[in-house]
């Protein structure tokens, strides 16, 4: 018998809420296209699109299909009666204004609903239109982007400022012979690190490198430049054709200044308008009309997926003739949570998975020749699951 496999362990814990449920918040200045966005990303006119500032008040929210070539192809194999594809939750936001930390525009209440969401969509505003009326009086995607950092960061500040207030009192009741309060005093360090970060460092959260006992306490606070974001640069439909703007490279520049790392996303909020209704031979056709590669010209399937990715989730399928679905975790999760996911029982009452590799069954065409390979496994309750694995779930009675 081989030697035993040494337990998987997930090595750190990520910045963020537990659990597979996450969302993901459209966030940028009044008036950019948020809502414009957010309807041509879930087809509906859920999102109130207006061309005046702060048309959105309260967040709306859509379940928008991520694109998997996996996905398609099981399907193709499986032929099912139904298909279910991951989903990532997307809820468009009211505008935020310079000030909005303290109390500005729809302040509080619009960081409020950025607190509730797991990850940042900001749109950035780089299309000239006169006829839209722009908030700070000119397009100016840098210091948009400078506005919303330092909002988000301002309420940051305070935030960690009133934990650390907290801890501070704490540690005055309970005097220098609390030995029982060790960790507490760890947390509190911890607190002090954050908020130097964020001042001194003058740096987001996520752009630190952190323990994961200082994970715990950042995501004790719900901090909001913890979150990850995606930049979503709303370009005319002239200038994303022509991949030509003079502020690309300024954002680009930017975002490696302040945020390196984060994606940068150009797309045209106008153009995805003209595409929302249309076919996909009507879309391929109008992408070549404008002059564009070979294929759908929209550049919501790349930007959903982006989106999904930065909150770390990954999918595994389940397959049949009934059903072939895509099924929505975090990475980093075990089988029985895995199992989990599809019900609470399956967790609880978890035996073992069967599972193999979407490119296994890719490379081999049918789950019995995957079999006769010996590369469908039996898994247990400390398996590690990985992107694109195929499960059989056993569980208990
Ligand atoms: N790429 C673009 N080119 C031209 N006009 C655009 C583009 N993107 C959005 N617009 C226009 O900008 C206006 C504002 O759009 P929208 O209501 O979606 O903004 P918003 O960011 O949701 O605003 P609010 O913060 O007020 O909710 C609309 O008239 C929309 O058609
Ligand atoms: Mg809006």
């Amino acid at each position: 018998m081989p030697p035993k496999k040494k337990v998987e362990e997930s090595k750190e814990i990520l910045l963020g809420r537990p659990g597979n449920n996450l969302k993901i918040g459209i966030v940028g200045l009044p008036n950019v296209g948020k809502s414009s966005f957010f309807n041509t990303l879930s087809k509906s006119d859920l999102g109130k699109a207006a061309n005046f500032p702060y048309a959105t008040i309260d967040p709306e929210e859509a379940r928008i299909p991520v694109p998997d070539e996996r996905f398609d192809w099981l399907c193709e194999l499986y032929k099912p009666k139904s298909q279910v594809p991951a989903f990532l939750t997307c809820i468009d936001i009211a505008g935020l204004t310079a000030g909005a930390s303290t109390g500005a525009g729809l302040g509080n209440a619009f960081l409020s609903h950025v607190r509730a969401v797991d990850g940042i969509f900001q749109v950035v505003r780089a299309f000239d239109d006169a006829e839209v009326i722009h908030v700070e009086g000119d397009v100016d995607p840098l210091r948009d982007m400078q506005i919303i950092s330092t909002e988000l960061r301002l309420k940051d500040i305070e935030w960690v400022e009133k934990a650390l207030e907290g801890h501070k009192k704490e540690a005055k009741r309970l005097g220098n012979n609390s030995l029982a309060d060790k960790a507490k005093k760890e947390e509190a360090a911890t607190v002090e690190k954050l908020y130097n970060w964020l001042t001194v460092e003058d740096k987001d959260i996520r752009k630190g490198t952190w323990t994961n006992k200082e994970v715990e306490v950042i995501n004790s606070l719900t901090l909001l430049t913890a979150k990850p974001i995606t930049y979503l640069v709303n370009l005319s439909t002239d200038n994303f054709v022509k991949r030509k703007s003079k502020w690309l490279k300024k954002i680009h520049d930017w975002v490696q200044t302040n945020n390196p790392g984060d994606p940068i996303i150009p797309f045209s909020v106008s153009l995805e308008e003209t595409l929302v209704a249309m076919s996909e031979e009507e879309k391929a056709a109008e992408g070549e009309k404008l002059g564009l590669p070979k294929g759908n010209p929209s550049a919501l399937g790349k930007i959903t997926k982006a989106g999904y990715s930065s909150l770390h989730l990954i999918r595994y399928f389940t397959c049949g003739p009934d059903e072939v679905r895509a099924w929505t975790l975090r990475d980093g999760l075990k089988a029985p949570q895995a199992a989990g996911v599809i019900h609470s029982d399956f967790e609880q009452k978890f035996v073992c998975g069967e599972i193999m590799s979407f490119e296994d069954l890719k490379e081999h065409g049918t789950e019995a020749a995957v079999k006769a390979a010996g590369a469908q496994r039996q898994q247990g309750k400390t398996y590690l699951m990985k992107d694109g694995d195929i499960a059989y779930w056993k569980c208990g009675q």
